[in-house]
């Protein structure tokens, strides 16, 4: 059973179509990575799925339930991290905790919850004087509460500096290896490539890619760049190069020292051959992988090799 499914959901706003015909799944134990940049649409899938906000169209469930008519049962197990920050002022870290806890009927210790987190300093403290930071990490521990068979987290890493960001993504991985399934959404691919089991891309309301961040990689033209300084290159090599079956591209990137850059999607070794059967003596090379922004890009812009 996965523990989301989301089925041709569409969701307007006056003119404004958030959502079009949006299907996917999380599968019950991954780590989801939910991926797009500002206004694609995310937080407004959250609300659906949390039932926020109701659909223009389309069904979603949740870890086999209905979302509008089980939603008290499917927020009972599940824990979110809403998209912007709201912690009560006049209620200190322990308050905060002590009402999920009672609002779960969960058995959970404040102390336990706000050392995961590393806000156990402050427990006594009042959220009114919080940073964003700790306002962040707080409602982390909220999310813990009750040791959730799904998490709902969503863009967990805002306000975070990056040991903030590091030890949140421990935590998404602790709580999977408990076993929960874990969904969370963000617009920088970096936070993502470390924790997720498979990545969804939208734009524009609309899911242009689910796979695995090593797919998705792989499926970016001229996934590897290839750098070569050799001691010296022309037309006729150049364009040898570039008809080789693995080569997308392949240009001079500088004469001094003469240096071909070229884009392959499968062997390296073929390249530095047709240079050498030239004659051409290759002194260096290098590789890059693609970066996961090029993946990103790639889908969510219109320069992207992904565009519509
Ligand atoms: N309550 C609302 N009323 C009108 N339009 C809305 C409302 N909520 C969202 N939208 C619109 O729906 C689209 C999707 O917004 P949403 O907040 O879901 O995007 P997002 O991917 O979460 O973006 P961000 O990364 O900036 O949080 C945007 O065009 C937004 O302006």
């Amino acid at each position: 059973m996965p523990a989301i499914t989301v089925d041709n959901l569409t969701k307007s706003f006056g003119q404004t179509v958030a959502l079009e015909e949006l299907s996917f799944q999380v599968e019950e134990g991954e780590v989801f990575g939910f991926l797009g940049p500002n206004g694609a649409g995310k937080s407004t899938t959250i609300n659906i799925i949390l039932d926020f906000a109701r659909p223009t169209a389309g069904e979603v469930s949740v870890l086999g339930m209905d979302a509008q008519q089980y939603s008290r049962d499917i927020r009972q197990r599940t824990g979110v991290l809403p998209e912007g920050v709201k912690t009560y002022d006049r209620l200190t870290a322990r308050q905060h905790l002590q009402f999920a806890i009672d609002s779960k009927n969960a058995d959970a210790d404040p102390e336990a919850l706000l050392e995961r987190v590393g806000l156990v300093d402050a427990i006594d403290k009042k959220a009114g004087g919080y940073s964003k930071g700790m306002a962040q990490r707080l409602m982390l521990a909220m999310a813990l509460v009750g040791e959730p068979d799904l998490l709902i987290l969503d863009e967990p890493s805002t306000g975070l500096d990056p040991n903030g960001a590091r030890e949140m993504r421990d935590i998404v991985r602790e709580e999977n290896e408990r076993g929960a399934t874990v969904f969370f959404s963000s617009h920088i691919m970096e936070q993502v490539e470390a924790v997720c089991d498979r990545v969804g891309i939208l734009r524009d309301g609309e899911m242009v890619a689910v796979d695995s961040v090593e797919g998705l990689r792989d499926s970016v033209e001229g996934g590897t760049t290839l750098r070569v300084t050799v001691d010296r290159i022309d037309d006729d090599a150049l364009q040898a190069i570039r008809s080789l079956p693995d080569v997308t591209n392949a240009t001079v990137e500088s004469q001094d020292p003469p240096t071909v850059v070229v884009g392959v999607e499968g062997s390296k070794t073929a390249v530095l051959s047709a240079l050498e059967d030239r004659g051409i003596e290759v002194q260096d090379f290098s590789t890059t992988e693609a970066s996961l922004d090029d993946v990103f890009q790639s889908y969510t812009t219109d320069t992207g090799v992904h565009a519509r």
